[in-house]
């Protein structure tokens, strides 16, 4: 892939960008089994990187506004400025070649409505203005959520009157907004989104269809950045449980429920459990937002008997799980070698997926799981650094088998997908 703005060193999102796909996928396996293979041995069955387009795959954009409402710029702020002394000067990267095609449309579409609504941009140096960013999501049905990032509610009534035509180009040129919000962030800081968020238009949540799953987003929610490759995390993740005999999984930093719904039955033959037996998923996370949006697919889906999505903070998981007895002080013992789920204490369940932010699990919860007697685990990581970590602290789990997803093509970024048995 060649960038433009890489090349004119105007952006340095791409780090490896000029580096071939092919050379990017394998420099970073290599690092990853560099940094897992002295935690987890020999004996992990490591499958090939799963890779997918190198361009055109971001499902999300989150554009600063600079420049003018007349002339705005969607991008980012010039890098080569240093943060603490920078004029405010934008890079347009509305061609940016890592976006999904209908963010790509939906950009120029969006420029025209800041000048018709006559929106200022917000200029950090003189801390005055109203648009900070726009944050444009596209879902795999190819229809829009639009959130508009303004200092105060000022420019509501001018964003709210330009809305219908924005609704009608954007529909005209094939990607509806679905989602139109503002989100307020009165804070002169470096942050993407405030707390307050004010529905515009059209619906609560955009649909992001996966593996046939209707995942709903609202405007809070994590999504993972990169539809396809999400996909294939879920299914490897169905495929890899299907191989145990669990009929029961937490997915803890559940997000909008990807990987539980892909989980609330087991899917593939020939492991020892038949296709479509059904799974108790119970779920775990910290958004709101997203535990709602969650609850609601659930529902939709006819799960809500047996899929159940909750707020709270995962590394406290003993304490808010739905078994209060579990608390950190009546840990059940593990479970003996050869122990099956049916044989713990307590009502645990047959495996645990975890799927956190770059942090990690920690050291509270991976010594809870330690201890737990949990026969399997799903560790997806995208930081391989405190993934290797987290293992360090769970001894008593062999890595059966592991894959890297190319989730972020450019950066020396990935996913990776490693399944946990108990010893
Ligand atoms: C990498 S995302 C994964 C989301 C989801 N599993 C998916 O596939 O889309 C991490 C999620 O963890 C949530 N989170 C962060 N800290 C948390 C915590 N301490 N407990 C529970 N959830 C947390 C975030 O809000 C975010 O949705």
């Amino acid at each position: 892939m060649q960038c433009p703005h890489f090349d004119a060193g105007e952006c340095r999102s791409c780090p490896l960008m000029g580096v071939s796909h092919p050379v990017q996928v394998a420099d970073q396996q290599r690092v990853l089994r560099e940094l897992l293979d002295p935690v987890t041995g020999p004996d992990v069955h490591w499958h090939e990187p799963l890779a997918g387009p190198e361009s055109g795959f971001r499902n999300k954009a989150k554009m600063v506004v600079t420049g003018s409402a007349q002339r705005p710029l969607l991008g980012i702020l010039d890098p080569r400025q240093h943060p603490r002394h920078h004029d405010g000067t934008g890079v347009d990267l509305r061609d940016c070649g890592l976006y999904e095609p209908g963010i790509a449309t939906a950009l120029p579409l969006i420029a025209r409505t800041v000048t018709t609504a006559g929106l200022p941009p917000y200029d950090i140096a003189s801390r005055t203005g109203e648009l900070k960013h726009v944050i444009v999501t596209v879902s795999p049905d190819a229809e829009l959520m639009v959130r508009f990032v303004l200092r105060s509610t000022d420019t509501l009534p001018q964003l709210r009157r330009a809305l219908p035509e924005l609704q009608d180009s954007l529909a005209a040129a094939g990607v509806p907004a679905r989602v139109i919000t503002a989100n307020i962030l009165p804070e002169h800081q470096a942050l993407l989104e405030g707390p307050e968020e004010i529905h515009l238009a059209g619906a609560p949540t955009l649909t992001m269809r996966v593996n046939g799953l209707p995942l709903n987003l609202r405007p809070q929610g994590f999504f993972q950045t990169n539809t396809p490759i999400a996909a294939e995390l879920y299914a490897h993740a169905s495929a890899w449980l299907d191989t145990t005999d669990a009929r029961s999984v937490w997915d803890l930093y559940c997000g909008v429920g990807g990987f539980g719904l892909q989980l609330a039955e087991v899917r593939t033959p020939g492991g020892p459990l038949p296709v479509g037996t059904p799974r108790e998923v119970w779920g775990l996370e910290t958004s709101a937002d997203a535990v709602a949006a969650a609850q609601v697919t659930a529902e939709e889906l006819g799960l809500a008997d047996r899929v159940r999505f909750a707020v709270g903070d995962a590394t406290q998981v003993p304490t808010t799980s739905p078994h209060p007895g579990a608390s950190l002080a009546s840990l059940p013992r593990p479970a003996e070698p050869g122990g099956r789920e049916g044989d713990l204490p307590g009502e645990l369940p047959g495996a645990v997926v975890v799927n956190p932010p770059r942090r990690g699990i920690g050291e509270d919860l991976a010594d809870w799981l330690e201890r737990s007697g949990i026969p399997h685990v799903l560790y997806s990581s995208c930081n391989a650094t405190t993934l290797a970590r987290d293992l360090a602290r769970m001894p008593t789990y062999r890595a059966v088998q592991a894959r890297m997803l190319d989730m972020f093509p450019q950066t020396a970024h990935h996913e990776v997908l490693v399944q946990l048995a108990r010893r």
